[in-house]
């Protein structure tokens, strides 16, 4: 098998800031205001701190893009949130200092290279804070593409045969060798494949829960279109590439919200999952039918809008939104 000490060190460490996540969840942590206004939480920087730390010792070399940074947790304002940081990340690896922390942290503010790994500690931290879906994602890129993908879903479970019936999935794909789901709790993978064509049952799409993130009246529309008749699965997170993955939807559809017009997608929100989901039989491209371009930097520059299919569906998808 390719990648066994990616594999082996990316799990171990993402099983790890899994169970810190769902340790502060406990007691609803408080959001905390990123400069751009969005929420981050200690949870997001004590997971990025696992397995920041976790990569830095096993691959050195390798530069890790992640979503947070600790400038702000250093401030004077921040010190009793890092100190809370520091608690929980103790209770994985014991220990451990603030300094610790903080440079673990900010050893995710590498930049793109030939070979390096993006990080998202804490995929929809909205969801996260609401109680609902949310993933901690992990992917290793290669030449532009992503070769490894690594998806926790601490509380997810999908009305399907187990593994998936339990709460809290980890999905795992290699480029080349398929993916395959196991339950957090117990250590037997099972391969899982998208959707197939005649499954009616399935053919259903997911999008975001947040409205803010998409377009949800023309991912409706588009869905029409394209032969679909029962209304979406809201869900946070790439938990929704998950839900492709392993046939519980068929579509998943993230158009680009028309009060932002010329937002881009982060790269942390979407390799692991693109991996996760062509590895399982399915497709995923812009909406224009571009495959999404890992190689231009932390954004998908090159891309306008996410389309994730069970790849039969994906042609009927495109021409909707090309009409
Ligand atoms: N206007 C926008 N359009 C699309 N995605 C957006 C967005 N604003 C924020 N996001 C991203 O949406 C992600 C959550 O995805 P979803 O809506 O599918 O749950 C956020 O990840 P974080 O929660 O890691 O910050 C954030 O990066
Ligand atoms: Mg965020
Ligand atoms: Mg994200
Ligand atoms: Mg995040």
């Amino acid at each position: 098998m390719a990648y066994e000490k990616e594999l082996q060190v990316g799990i171990e460490a993402s099983l790890s800031a899994a169970k810190l996540c769902q340790a502060v969840r406990g007691n609803i942590p408080d959001r905390i205001e990123k400069q751009d206004r969005s929420p981050v939480t200690i949870a997001d920087f004590g997971s990025q701190a696992i397995i920041c730390r976790a990569l830095a010792e096993a691959f050195p070399n390798d530069p890790v893009v992640g979503e947070e940074d600790a400038t702000a947790l250093r401030s004077s304002e921040m010190s009793e949130q890092l100190a809370q940081v520091t608690e929980y990340v103790k209770q994985e690896i014991p220990n451990v200092s603030t300094e610790d922390v903080t440079q673990w942290i900010d050893h995710g503010n590498g930049e793109p290279s030939q070979r390096f790994w993006t990080l998202d500690p804490i995929d929809g931290t909205k969801g996260f804070l609401r109680g609902d879906q949310y993933a901690i994602a992990l992917a290793l890129i290669e030449e532009g593409e992503v070769k490894v993908g690594i998806l926790a879903c601490p509380a997810l479970s999908l009305d399907l045969a187990p593994p998936l019936n339990e709460e809290g999935l980890l999905f795992v794909a290699v480029r080349g060798e398929g993916t395959k789901v196991r339950s957090l709790k117990t250590d037997e993978f099972t391969a899982i494949r998208v959707a197939s064509p005649d499954d009616e049952e399935h053919l259903r799409f997911v999008e975001s829960v947040e409205v803010a993130h998409g377009d949800q009246s023309q991912q409706s529309a588009i869905a029409q279109q394209a032969g679909i008749k029962s209304p979406s699965l809201r869900m946070d997170s790439q938990a929704k590439y998950g839900a492709v993955a392993s046939g519980a939807a068929a579509l998943y559809l993230r158009l680009p919200s028309p009060k932002q017009p010329d937002y881009r997608e982060n790269i942390w929100d979407h390799a692991a999952g693109v991996i996760v989901a062509e590895e399982a039989g399915g497709r995923a491209s812009d909406m224009y039918g571009k495959p999404l371009d890992f190689s231009v930097g932390a954004k998908l520059f090159q891309n306008r809008g996410v389309v994730v299919s069970n790849g039969s569906l994906h042609e009927a998808v495109l021409a909707a939104l090309n009409k």
